[in-house]
């Protein structure tokens, strides 16, 4: 077990807690650091992943054209939830065994979820920007109070949102194709359909993963279906979302503001036009990024990379041996 090479690609090295740095270094593991603080492209993995024993990933792009590269690689840590950025079939293929961590970094995003549904309602960014310009710019927004909070997705990322907005004094109604109803009792949401949640909302949050049958889901008809006065907030995954269709809606007032996490390609570019829509706060994926989220989630990463090269079954796993 001694000499196994781990790389940290989870945005920079300052992410694994030191308590997780020293667990894998008493195990006799090499840490290689994220020097870039973004997603490694194909070409600086390509550099890397030959003597590469385990990784603590981020969200940069692990498919057979990197696994082809990485004959000791054995397993890959997602360092957070999502994982359509991991070919789990050729990982499988390849031996590589694949975990991420449920929950980890759901109460962060939760969190920002909240946050961003005030500041797209009452305008915060443009209250900060005018006022510092030496404006008295009292811009009239809206309240939570009173309104329905629609949640497309009701995992664990939803359920916690919706906890948090119990005593906001709002209706709570969600979608979802698998729906946990006691969940939904025990925080007081309604499920429903999605057009349901498009039509009766006054603000969408947007929950689901990015999966075949999810992509573009929030498309020009899905905005057309929104009430004109609601907005749109979107932690989940760019590709859940046509990005030119939220500008056009934006553009033309089909609905009143958006706050976006994730973009369709990132980092986004400064040229997108989605960047220069009216009432939009951006913020660059930043929803897992709190120093708890990162205690949490190195511990569980690392143990799962020590786990599986001992031989033993991690937590989490996402590629059982069919
Ligand atoms: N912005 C950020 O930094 C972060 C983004 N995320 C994103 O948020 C997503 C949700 O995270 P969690 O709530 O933790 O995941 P989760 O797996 O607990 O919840 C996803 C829910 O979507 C439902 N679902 C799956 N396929 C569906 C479909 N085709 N139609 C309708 N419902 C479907 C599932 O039944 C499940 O309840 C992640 O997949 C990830 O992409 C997660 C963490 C951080
Ligand atoms: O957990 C997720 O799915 C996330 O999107 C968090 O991603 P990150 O590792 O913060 O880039």
């Amino acid at each position: 077990m001694k000499g196994k090479k781990v790389l940290v690609t989870a945005t920079n090295y300052s992410r694994l807690c030191a308590n997780a740095k020293q667990l894998l270094l008493d195990n006799g593991c090499e840490i290689i650091e994220n020097p870039y603080g973004r997603p490694l492209t194909f070409g600086e993995l390509k550099e890397v992943v030959g003597s590469v024993d385990g990784v603590i990933a981020g969200v940069d792009t692990w498919n057979e054209d990197v696994f082809k590269l990485a004959p000791q690689l054995k397993g890959i840590a997602r360092f957070g939830v999502g994982v359509d950025n991991i070919d789990l079939e050729a990982a499988r293929k390849y031996g590589i065994q694949v975990t991420n961590v449920p929950r980890g970094n759901a109460n962060a995003v939760a969190e920002l979820a909240v946050g961003l549904m005030i500041a797209v309602r009452r305008s915060i960014p443009l209250l900060d920007q005018s006022t510092k310009n030496g404006g008295w710019d009292r811009f009239v927004g809206s309240e939570l109070a009173g309104g329905t909070v629609g949640l497309l997705g009701f995992g664990n990322i939803a359920q916690l949102t919706a906890k948090k907005l119990r005593g906001f004094d709002v209706e709570l109604i969600a979608y979802d194709k698998y729906p946990d109803a006691a969940k939904a009792e025990e925080y007081g949401v309604k499920l429903t359909t999605f057009e349901q949640v498009l039509t009766d909302s006054d603000i969408v949050s947007m929950h689901l993963p990015s999966l075949n049958e999810t992509y573009h889901i929030m498309n020009d008809g899905a905005f057309s279906m929104m009430k004109s006065s609601a907005v749109f907030i979107n932690t989940a995954r760019g590709a859940v979302v046509d990005e030119q269709a939220l500008a056009r809606a934006l553009t033309s007032g089909a609905i009143a503001g958006a706050a976006i996490d994730v973009y369709e390609a990132e980092p986004v570019s400064a040229d997108n036009p989605i960047l220069r829509t009216r009432n939009l706060i951006t913020t660059p994926h930043t929803a897992a990024e709190t120093y708890e989220t990162y205690e949490r989630v190195s511990m569980v990463t690392a143990q799962a990379l020590l786990d599986i090269f001992e031989g033993r079954e991690p937590q989490h796993l996402l590629t059982p041996r069919a």
